[in-house]
């Protein structure tokens, strides 16, 4: 479903959505891996963290929590079995707000499949069952209220975000350094610091934790030491797009307006998106930065509101100077109106982006009044572009299919097998020399699209 941004647009016809009907048995697509092996662990992960939980659901709440626990991993444990098994997907019986539009969105996908077999794991697109597993397992906490706000993925987020200390605090002073020369800052430099500390951006997304089903994926190393040894596997680099059209949109030297991130993971990667935001508010280059996050538990990582101003505080509460100088600053921010957090539906559905004007027209709105929008991440790559099956070669600006807010940009490593934009033959290339570069997230792109010209 298209029904554009309001410009001409090339109808989808490479392919079908990626999906994760067994293709063979012995080449496993990466989809039917990640619904037959990577869900359940993440599931029987989820059941096992609400079951140690249960003395502080009785602290909390007594008797009412104990039967909270047991019912919400009733229903959990009910869901797994139905992944397992490949049942019909069901409707969402929470009556959360979003609700209706999840059964809508299950009747579509019912339509489109035709009636001859129901929507079910393993037949239907991997972008809308993923995604569904998520808004399932936000109705069985939901489902319970005492402990309808607890969130099943906070142990390892919180962890990810401690277990990189030491990396945080290398970032944090680096922008230091970079402030403290702010005076002598030549264009060209502020353009080299902004390239950096996208790259920084951009790599942070290795530290997801539902590629690794939540174990371990922290920063240990040096962010900044890294980037010389990892610009070869940058595949499309258009950071000077991106700079071009920042400096373009500068009325009379003045500030940028404002700048969007859809943020990705909490953790490291966080860190590593305020620093950058840090940095284009602190340098003059940008008046506000939107940030936009998640309204529920998502993908293991995804940044919630809590998970937001938990690391502001966190990092305001370091015991080294330059990081602590940086959380304060980010309150500052906060405080004053330069940053916003803003959550919105749209961004816990399964819809692809090219949706976003028809079916969420007030975010899409929102969105074109940026100068700039940044996308962080994997799965809204796969959002932006469709999750489908497009040859390599492909525009971004036909995979978007119509979607154009603003001129936008997608910083991600690859963690699943969509990719355009490539240089014909490269992709073969890549298949040859590494067979999974699609997948185990050593490569990245930075791709931009602009609908006027920069
Ligand atoms: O946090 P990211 O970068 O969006 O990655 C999410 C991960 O989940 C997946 O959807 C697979 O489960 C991949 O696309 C990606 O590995
Ligand atoms: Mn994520």
């Amino acid at each position: 479903m298209n029904t554009g941004g309001g410009s001409s647009w090339t109808p989808c016809i490479d392919g079908d959505p990626l999906s994760s009907e067994r293709p063979s048995l012995f080449l496993c697509s990466f989809a039917y891996l990640t619904i037959r092996d990577r869900l359940p662990t993440i599931l029987t992960k989820v059941i096992d963290t609400i079951h140690r939980n249960k003395s502080k659901f009785f602290e909390e709440h007594g008797e009412e929590g104990i039967n909270a626990e047991k019912q919400a991993i009733a229903l959990l444990s009910k869901l797994r079995n139905e992944l397992l098994t490949d049942k019909p997907v069901i409707e969402l019986t929470d009556g959360l707000e979003d609700a209706d539009s999840w059964n809508e969105y299950l009747q579509r996908q019912q339509r489109l499949q035709g009636d001859q077999e129901p929507v079910s794991w393993f037949t239907s697109p991997w972008l809308y069952v993923e995604c569904y597993m998520y808004r399932r397992i936000q109705e069985a906490v939901s489902l319970n209220p005492p402990i309808s706000n607890f969130d099943v993925f906070n142990e390892g987020k919180t962890q990810s975000f401690y277990e990189s200390q030491k990396a945080v605090m290398t970032l944090c002073t680096f922008l230091e350094d970079i402030q403290k020369n702010a005076e002598k800052l030549s264009p060209d430099r502020l353009s080299e610091d902004f390239n950096k500390l996208l790259q920084i951006s951009l790599w942070g997304n290795k530290c997801d934790l539902s590629i690794s089903a939540g174990q371990d994926n922290s920063q240990k190393i040096s962010p900044i030491d890294a980037l010389a040894s990892l610009q070869p596997f940058i595949l499309v680099n258009d950071s000077g797009m991106v700079w071009s059209s920042l400096m373009s949109s500068q009325r009379a030297g003045e500030s940028v307006d404002r700048v969007d991130i859809v943020l990705d993971n909490a953790g490291f990667e966080l860190v590593t998106d305020l620093v950058l935001a840090d940095f284009l508010v602190s340098s003059g280059l940008v008046r506000k930065i939107y940030f936009h996050g998640k309204s529920f538990p998502w993908f293991v990582s995804d940044v919630t509101a809590n998970d937001f101003h938990w690391t502001v505080r966190q990092t305001m509460a370091a015991n080294h100077k330059w990081m602590s100088k940086r959380g304060f600053q980010w309150q500052n921010y906060l405080k004053v109106g330069a940053w916003s957090y803003h959550d919105h539906p749209f961004w816990t559905q399964p819809h692809e982006f090219c949706d976003m004007a028809a079916d969420a027209p007030d975010l899409y709105s929102r969105l074109q009044q940026a100068d700039l929008v940044l996308f962080k991440g994997d799965l809204n790559y796969r959002k932006l572009t469709g999750d489908r099956a497009w040859d390599h070669t492909v525009e971004f600006s036909t995979a978007l299919q119509g979607f154009q807010p603003a001129p936008l940009c997608s910083l991600r490593t690859l963690k699943a097998n969509v990719q355009v934009g490539l240089q014909p033959g490269r992709g073969e290339k890549l298949t040859s020399r590494d067979p999974t570069w699609m997948t185990n997230g050593k490569y990245a792109v930075i791709q931009f699209y602009s609908p006027k010209p920069v």
